[in-house]
């Protein structure tokens, strides 16, 4: 099938924490269904129906292998061809994907967000725009502690722990250096009102033209 013309995908990555899905979903929110799509990288975390809980919960969660980019990739080139796809859905409190599925139908501009977004050259030059959100690690890690507490059935001590041992090194190896192949850094995410503007009249001019 030929690839539809009119899709541009907008990938926003940043830090845990930063503030990238805040930001996605104001800008998905402010248009309809039949005109922005969201995907997101973190359903598509790989299964991980052979271990215990206590096993997945040891797993380093911010490595590009922990991904199956594959098949979100396969997913991107699917909708960019104008075809619906089920999207997995994670469940943090297991540390695995739920049984669950959304279905994403494709429209003419899809908005994907994840940490290690542009981590990985497949997914990165699938990708017409780049933002990375920029937000120090000190307000990051206190967004991410209140979150996992609040969200992600978390103790503060898991938190800590898994913030020194992979989530830290991690960014430090592949998330921040991955900011140099965005087009735009915003600083602070969802709540910068200037930039969610420019990136809402963006999508208006290409739906405009779509
Ligand atoms: N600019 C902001 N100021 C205060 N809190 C924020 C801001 N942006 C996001 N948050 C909060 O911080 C937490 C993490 O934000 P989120 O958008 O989920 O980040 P990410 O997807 O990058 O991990 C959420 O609870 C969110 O409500
Ligand atoms: N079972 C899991 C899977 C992922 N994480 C963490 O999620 C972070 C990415 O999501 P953000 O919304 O914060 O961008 C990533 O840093 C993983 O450590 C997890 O804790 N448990």
């Amino acid at each position: 099938m030929a690839e539809a013309k009119n899709t541009i995908l907008i990938g926003i990555a940043g830090g845990t924490g930063s503030g990238k899905t805040t930001l996605a979903d104001k800008v998905v929110d402010s248009f309809g269904r039949d005109e922005v799509s969201i995907l997101r990288h973190d359903n598509y975390y790989k299964r991980h129906d052979e271990m215990n809980y206590e096993d997945r919960s040891k797993l380093n969660y911010d490595h590009p292998d922990a991904f199956d980019t594959e098949l979100l990739c396969e997913h991107i080139k699917e909708l960019k061809k104008g075809k619906a796809i089920q999207m997995p859905v994670y469940d943090y409190t297991i540390h695995n994907r739920s049984d669950k599925t959304i279905l994403v139908e494709p429209a003419p501009v899809i908005v994907l967000e994840g940490i290690l977004i542009f981590a990985e050259p497949s997914l990165c030059e699938l990708m017409d725009i780049r933002v990375f959100v920029d937000t120090d690690a000190d307000v990051r890690i206190l967004r991410r502690i209140v979150r996992d507490v609040k969200d992600r059935g978390r103790s503060l001590d898991s938190v800590i722990n898994q913030y020194l041992t992979t989530v830290k090194p991690m960014h430090e190896q592949f998330v921040e250096p991955s900011k140099r192949r965005a087009d735009i850094i915003i600083p602070e995410g969802g709540e910068n009102a200037v930039a969610l503007e420019m990136l809402i009249q963006r999508v208006r001019k290409h739906l405009e033209e779509a």
